[in-house]
C-alpha cells in the first residue's frame, strides 16, 4: 500500500494509483475501486495518481488560466458571472463566500466581514439550453487566441475522468460498474479557474480568520482539484482540526460533495475544507506570491432523481434523506453562496 497523501489528527487521505483501475487486472481493479471508497467514506478525500491527464495538459490549462486573469479587471467584469441557474462567469475577489451557512442574510454578513482573497472564471457545459458560456473575447493575435478550446478540451478530460470515478466507486460498492453512467452522461459539471492573488502577509496577521477561501463544502458529486504548488489548501479532520493538504506534483485530489453523501445516506463523507496562508515561508519576503488552482465540479444530471444508493440502507426506515432532484439542490445551494443582482 502507498503512503499516505496526508495524515493527521485522526485523517489519512490515500494516494492513490488510478491506472490500477483503469489498466490494471481483475484483481488491481478491485482492490483499486475498494481503496478509492474506502477513502470517500473516511477521509472524504483521496488523491490520485497516473490519471488518464496528462503534466503537459495540466500545465498548458494553468498557463492559459494565468493568462486570463491578467486581464484587466473591466475585460473580467464584462462577462461576469450572472445567476446561480446559469453559473457562469466571472467572479471578482469578494463575490463568492463559499461557507456552510445556507440563510442568505447571514452569508451576506460574513462576507463583507473578511471576504475572500480570490477570483474566478466558471465554465459550464457548452450547449446548455438558456446559459451559453461566458467567454472572454479572443483576438486572433491576442494572448487569449484559443482560450475556448483549451477550456473545453480540458473539460471533456475531466468530464471523462469524473466517470471513471464513479465507476470505480460502484465497484467498490459492488454495484454494476456502470450503475452511475446514466447518472453522469450529459456533464453538467462547472470548471472553475480559480486565481488568488499575491498577498501581502500581513493582511493575515492582521485579519485574524482572514483566509483565501472560507471552509466549506462541495455540492455535488465529486470535485477534481487540480492546485500548484504553494500549498493553503486544508481539510478538517474528524476532530474538528484543519490539516494541511500538500500538494503532490501530478496528482488530482479528488473529494466527494454534499449530494454524493446525501445519495450514499452519509456513508461516503463530504469534507470541510478551506484554503490559508501558504504554510511555508516564501523566498519574496513580505508577500506570499499568487497562487492558481483549478476545480471541476461535477454533478450528477440536473434531470437525475438522487435518492440513497442500493446496498446503502437495509429498510426504508433507514433512508436518511427524501429523494431529491439534482439540479434542483445546486442551484438552492448556490443560490445562498453568491451575491445576487
Ligand atoms: O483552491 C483550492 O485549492 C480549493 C478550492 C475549493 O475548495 C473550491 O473552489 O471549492
Ligand atoms: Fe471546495
Amino acid at each position: 500500500m502507498e503512503k499516505a497523501a496526508v495524515q493527521g489528527d485522526g485523517l489519512v487521505i490515500p494516494l492513490i494509483d488510478f491506472s490500477k483501475f483503469l489498466d490494471g487486472d481483475e484483481d488491481e481493479k478491485l482492490a483499486t475501486a475498494k481503496a478509492i471508497l474506502h477513502g470517500f467514506q473516511t477521509a472524504g478525500f483521496i488523491y490520485l495518481k497516473n490519471i488518464p491527464i496528462t503534466h503537459q495538459t495540466r500545465a498548458h490549462v494553468f498557463d492559459t488560466s494565468a493568462k486570463y486573469f491578467r486581464l484587466p479587471i473591466e475585460t473580467k467584469l464584462a462577462h461576469a458571472w450572472t445567476t446561480p441557474e446559469a453559473n457562469r462567469g466571472y467572479s471578482a475577489p469578494g463575490r463568492e463566500k463559499v461557507t456552510q451557512l445556507t440563510d442568505v442574510s447571514e452569508v451576506d454578513k460574513i462576507r463583507n466581514a473578511v471576504p475572500d482573497i480570490k477570483e474566478s472564471l466558471e465554465i459550464g457545459r457548452e450547449g446548455e439550453p438558456g446559459h451559453p458560456n461566458r467567454w472572454p473575447a479572443e483576438e486572433a493575435d491576442g494572448e487569449l487566441h484559443g482560450f475556448k478550446t483549451v477550456m473545453m478540451d480540458f473539460f471533456d478530460q475531466c468530464k471523462a475522468l469524473h466517470v471513471e470515478v464513479m465507476r470505480a466507486i460502484a465497484v467498490g460498492m459492488g454495484l454494476d460498474p456502470m450503475f452511475f453512467d446514466t447518472f453522469v452522461d450529459v456533464g453538467d459539471n462547472t470548471l472553475r479557474l480559480l486565481h488568488y492573488p499575491a498577498v501581502d502577509k500581513k493582511v493575515f496577521q492582521v485579519n485574524p480568520g482572514q483566509v483565501r477561501a472560507g471552509e466549506h463544502s462541495d455540492y455535488g458529486s465529486i470535485t477534481l482539484l487540480f492546485q500548484d504548488s504553494r500549498g493553503g489548501l486544508q481539510i478538517k479532520s474528524p476532530n474538528g482540526k484543519f490539516v494541511d493538504a500538500r500538494p503532490i506534483e501530478d496528482t488530482c485530489v479528488v473529494n466527494a460533495g454534499d449530494l454524493l453523501a446525501r445519495w450514499s445516506n452519509d456513508t461516503i463523507k463530504s469534507t470541510i475544507h478551506r484554503v490559508v496562508e501558504p504554510p511555508h515561508a516564501e523566498a519574496d519576503g513580505d508577500v506570499h506570491p499568487a497562487r492558481y488552482s483549478i476545480a471541476y465540479f461535477c454533478n450528477p444530471n440536473f434531470t437525475s432523481h438522487i435518492e440513497a444508493l442500493p446496498g446503502t440502507y437495509a429498510t426504508e426506515t433507514e433512508k436518511k434523506y427524501e429523494g431529491i432532484n439534482s439540479g434542483e439542490y445546486l442551484v438552492q445551494r448556490l443560490t445562498a453562496t453568491y451575491e445576487c443582482g
